[in-house]
């Protein structure tokens, strides 16, 4: 960019995570609203802070209330947020931490960007495929309700689509497993990736 010219930093990423004892990326979770991005996130998180492992979560209470208020649930807004919650996801890792993000993120389009932004290696896609009639049974916070009554336009799976991710990293059946067997699942696969080799 024009006239912008990057600073070089003494400590840098490989410095925070030789320090930290464990390297860091981005754990993403894609799936419809009350599929369980959230619950098992939470779960993960809670392990890997247990186990003593830097995280950081980004979800809609600290970014569409903050950083993203004002974005709406077009497909453009949509983009926007999500773009930005990569930037923002990027930013942790490059400070040593494993940050773990839980968006709809509809769009596969949208979820390439950011595993262009964040880098191949580095992105963990994790598809939280719970059915909408699932989703829809469970209403957590009855905005399904609110969509198929008109009250709320695009909605996720009623008036507005979500495109499934082709060949995520883990794919979650909340319908056949629990939280814990869900957690214990992507953990398995983090364990190798945490592990930092001097
Ligand atoms: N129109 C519409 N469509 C979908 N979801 C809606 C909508 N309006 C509000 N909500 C609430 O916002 C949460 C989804 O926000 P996200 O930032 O994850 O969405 S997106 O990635 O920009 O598509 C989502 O939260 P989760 O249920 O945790 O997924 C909803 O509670
Ligand atoms: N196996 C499971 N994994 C995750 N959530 C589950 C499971 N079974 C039932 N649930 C419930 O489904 C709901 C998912 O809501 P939430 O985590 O807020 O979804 P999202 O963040 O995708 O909108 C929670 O009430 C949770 O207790």
């Amino acid at each position: 960019m024009k006239n912008i010219i990057k600073h070089t930093y003494h400590v840098s990423r490989e410095d925070r995570n030789s320090q930290n004892g464990h390297n860091s990326f981005v754990i993403w979770f894609t799936g419809l609203s009350g599929s369980g991005k959230s619950t098992i996130a939470n779960q993960l998180e809670k392990k890997l802070f247990d186990l003593g492992v830097k995280t950081y979560s980004l979800d809609g209470d600290n970014i569409r209330s903050g950083l993203n208020k004002g974005l709406s649930f077009t497909e453009e807004d949509r983009t926007e947020n999500n773009r930005r919650i990569a930037e923002v996801a990027k930013l942790f890792m490059d400070a040593g931490l494993v940050t773990i993000t839980a968006f709809i993120s509809p769009l596969a389009e949208d979820r390439e960007k950011a595993k262009e932004v964040i880098g191949d290696e580095d992105f963990i896609e994790v598809f939280v495929n719970t059915p909408l009639e699932v989703c829809e049974e469970r209403d957590v916070k009855g905005l399904y309700k609110k969509a198929r009554q008109g009250e709320i336009k695009n909605f996720t799976g009623i008036s507005s689509p979500y495109e499934a991710p082709v060949n995520p990293d883990i794919e979650i059946k909340t319908e056949n497993e629990s939280i814990e067997e869900s957690v214990e699942r992507i953990f398995q696969v983090l364990k190798g990736k945490l592990a930092y080799n001097e």
